[in-house]
């Protein structure tokens, strides 16, 4: 396949485990080389849907695209170098350094597991520390990194990896407000097809181009953050009672949340 950064397709994409269905035909498109968030309540499928993107999980029905190849189809070293993919909880117990995580991220292209880092690869590794602005980390320990650390640690392994797709899974749990605000920065700088699971709606509003709302494992919306973030959605999907407005420097929606929607009927009651 092409190495450009290609756009994702789900075509109907449904998956069942443990007796319920989790995906429900979903079909969406996250444009080439742009940010799309994936929204939702808890247990909407988010992360279920990642994971058919990152091949962790087969689809029953319907297909995932890379461009015009279906991802069930890329041979299983090229997939590795096309797509990076940061997890929920990308923890590690082995004892390695911020380095030697991030080299792990440049193991796709070697020629094969056991041949030693080339010049390229410590390129690689240094581009990618400083990408995500963990240059001065590099020689420390991962048990000794703080929560944001670790976070730009994983991002720097995924930036060393060359991938054309970046698939995040709540890239900025546990982060400040301002880690969170840098790290998405680092991903937007990128330029990659990028999809990203989150939580945080006015985080959502700011960083994407694009927005595809999950509820029990369907798409319910899909377009730009300013058509998509009304009150009636945030109402009928999260069940809040929400005031949607355009921020004042960006004009992006912004969220303003009241409270639930169960708590606003009962004191009208
Ligand atoms: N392997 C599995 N077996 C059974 N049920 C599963 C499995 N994987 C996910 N589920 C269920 O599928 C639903 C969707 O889970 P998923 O993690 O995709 O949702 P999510 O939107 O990412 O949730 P959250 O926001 O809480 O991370 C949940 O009800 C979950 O319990």
């Amino acid at each position: 396949m092409s190495h450009h950064s290609p756009e994702i397709r789900a075509e109907n994409v449904s998956w069942s485990a443990g007796g319920a269905t989790i995906l429900d035909g979903v079909s969406f498109r996250a444009p080439s080389r742009r940010f799309t968030g994936l929204i939702g309540p808890n247990g909407s499928g988010k992360t279920s849907l990642l994971s058919t993107f990152a091949r962790l999980i087969r689809p029953d029905s319907g297909r995932v695209l890379l461009g015009d190849d279906p991802v069930a189809t890329i041979h299983r070293r090229e997939f590795a170098r096309t797509v990076a993919l940061l997890e929920q909880h990308s923890a590690t117990e082995l004892e390695l350094t911020v380095e030697q995580i991030v080299e792990l991220g440049v193991i796709p292209h070697r020629g094969g597991w056991a041949r030693p880092a080339s010049v390229t690869d410590r390129d690689a590794v240094t581009e990618a520390l400083a990408a995500a602005g963990i240059t001065t980390l590099r020689y420390r320990f991962w048990h000794s990194l703080s929560g944001g650390e670790r976070q730009k640690t994983q991002l720097a392994r995924a930036f060393a990896q060359r991938p054309c797709v970046l698939l995040l899974d709540e890239p900025t749990n546990h982060l400040d407000v301002s880690a969170a605000l840098e790290l998405l920065d680092l991903v937007r700088n990128r330029g990659l097809t990028t999809v990203a699971a989150m939580h945080d709606l006015n985080l959502a509003a700011m960083y994407c181009d694009h927005l595809v709302v999950l509820q029990r494992g369907r798409v319910v919306a899909e377009g730009a953050p300013e058509v998509v973030l009304t009150a009636e959605l945030l109402a009928d999907v999260y069940g809040l009672d929400a005031l949607v407005q355009p921020h004042p420097r960006t004009g992006r929606p912004m969220v303003v949340l009241c409270g639930t929607v169960t708590a606003a009927e009962r004191s009208r009651a």
